[in-house]
């Protein structure tokens, strides 16, 4: 005893430099009175002190003294975050103050407002609201967040020529200043990983799709989860489709029950385990896989899941809005076709493709505020009321993938920004922080995999991307 007691002493005396060398608060715990060691000193003492613990003693030291270490890190990680998110939030403040003066100046300037015409307004265009709140809102209920800012609310409100949604989404879509408001949300929302979890806490994500034809784009989907930091990723297909996803990683946990006569509760056993489930990646379009992806889709909802839809799953949704309509929990990513698809179905007209935000504002709106996500040279992520866009720059490369490493990686940002305290996405609907995370990351890994592959860049390239991409753009 005395002699742990001793080593103890000695070993904290003599911090391991790797391990502890660049925390403060341990360095600050060193008696006073003991000026650190010279080097040329400190090995001998060392080695002499260290031969009286066995080595048993001295690894279990060393991993105390390696995990005291590592929740300085965090400490001090979580307090320089958070200057840095007051600091943001000021600066936002700011922002926001400029853009009322700046909207009051353009209304006192605006031209009379024309007579009553016979045309009506869009229908999406709520009641004009000539006032931006320069606070953010107070919090609420995080599943029914209030709009951090309502841009639809101030549509108009700088009056013709210069939409006052305009003036305010730019300060959320164009440069460096968009990024900036919305990343922070995003890093609020992301567990930090500490030995104090157990496996499966940082998310189990569920992928319904694979069938004979596709098996690449669920296995996209499931292992983007998981390098993005989810613990664990099953992937629930068709029998045919199992061996060959298997088959590309050990690491997916997969379930050839998709076509299987009782494939609902098959999956629905599941479900009480899974934090999100993203349906439709290489679903196909069978009809008998589309009725199984329905109800687990409807099964999800009920247990309050959220659920992200992608590629044949939006199929689907145009034949069947009411699956995933008014679900605030519900992500459609759409590329531009399935887009189109969607909001013909809702519409019953031709889409009007000369303004994309509107549009995707309309088809938000028209399937009771749900999250969507339309993919395209910028990524417009909008739930009616808020339109964030995303410009991260990506590359010229298009190859096929890519948006299941966006519906994959969603998965668990959906997972954790709907289980983060309500104050980390400060009020802002917890799916659009979500959305913009996965495709910030998206492109970002586009862009990293195509610096080194060129036009050879495939999405297995991107994949690889994923750790240092996320690393730049979340935790630095
Ligand atoms: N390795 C795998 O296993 C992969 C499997 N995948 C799986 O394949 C399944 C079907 O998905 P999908 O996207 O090919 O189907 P669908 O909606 O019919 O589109 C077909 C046509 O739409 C067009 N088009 C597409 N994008 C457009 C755009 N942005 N803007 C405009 N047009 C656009 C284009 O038409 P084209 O240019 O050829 O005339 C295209 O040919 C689905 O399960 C998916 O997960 C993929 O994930 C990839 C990797
Ligand atoms: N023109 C573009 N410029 C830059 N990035 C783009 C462009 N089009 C799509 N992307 C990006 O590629 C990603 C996937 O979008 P894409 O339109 O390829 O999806 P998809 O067709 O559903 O993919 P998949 O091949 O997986 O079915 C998104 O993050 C999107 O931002």
């Amino acid at each position: 005893m005395n002699l742990l007691k001793r080593a103890t002493f000695i070993f904290s005396e003599q911090p391991l430099s790797l391990a502890i060398g660049s925390f403060p608060a341990k360095q600050s715990s060193l008696p006073k009175t003991n000026p650190p060691a010279t080097s040329s000193s400190r090995p001998r003492r060392t080695k002499k002190r260290f031969a009286n613990m066995s080595l048993e003693k001295l690894m279990e030291k060393f991993l105390e003294q390696s995990m005291e270490a590592e929740d300085n890190f965090y400490r001090l990680e979580e307090q320089r975050l958070q200057v840095e998110d007051k600091r943001r939030e000021e600066e936002h403040s700011r922002e926001l103050q400029m853009l009322q003066m700046l909207g009051q100046i353009f209304a006192s300037i605006r031209m009379p407002s024309p007579a009553p015409t016979a045309t009506p307004q869009p229908s999406f265009i709520p009641q004009t609201n000539l006032t931006v709140p320069l606070a953010r809102p107070s919090l609420g209920n995080r599943n029914h967040p209030p709009a951090l800012i309502d841009f639809a609310s101030h549509s108009q409100a700088a009056g013709p020529g210069l939409l006052m949604e305009e003036v305010i989404e730019r300060s959320f879509s164009l440069g460096t200043s968009g990024m900036d408001n919305v990343i922070p949300l995003v890093r609020n929302t992301i567990p930090p990983l500490t030995s104090k979890k157990h496996k499966g806490q940082d998310g189990r994500i569920g992928i319904i799709g694979g069938c004979q034809e596709y098996t690449g784009a669920p296995f996209f989907a499931a292992i983007s989860a998981l390098k993005v930091g989810a613990d664990l990723s099953h992937v629930f297909c068709t029998k045919d489709a199992a061996p060959v996803i298997k088959s590309y990683s050990p690491e997916l946990i997969v379930h050839p029950v998709l076509d299987s006569p009782n494939a609902v509760e098959e999956i629905e056993k599941w479900l009480p385990r899974l934090h999100s489930v993203v349906v439709g990646p290489g679903l196909g379009r069978e009809d008998m896989l589309l009725k199984n992806a329905k109800e687990i889709i409807e099964r999800s909802k009920l247990r309050g899941i959220p659920v992200i839809i992608d590629a044949d799953g939006l199929w689907l949704v145009a034949k069947e809005p009411s699956v995933i309509q008014g679900y605030q929990r519900g992500i459609l990513t759409p590329n531009f076709m399935e887009f189109t698809r969607l909001y013909e179905a809702m519409h019953h007209e031709p889409l009007d493709s000369s303004d994309h935000k509107r549009s995707a504002q309309q088809l938000s709106i028209a399937l009771g505020h749900l999250t969507l996500v339309l993919k395209g040279e910028e990524d417009i992520i909008t739930d009616g009321k808020n339109i964030l866009t995303c410009s991260q720059e990506g590359s010229g490369r298009r190859c096929g993938g890519q948006g299941d490493l966006l519906s994959g990686s969603l998965g668990a940002f959906a997972h954790w920004a709907f289980s983060s305290p309500s104050d980390a996405t400060k009020g802002m609907n917890p799916s659009l922080v979500a959305a913009f995370g996965a495709t910030s990351l998206t492109r970002q890994c586009n862009r990293q995999a195509f610096h080194k592959h060129g036009r050879s860049t495939t999405t297995s390239d991107m994949i690889q991307e994923i750790n240092s991409a996320f690393k730049k753009l979340f935790e630095s």
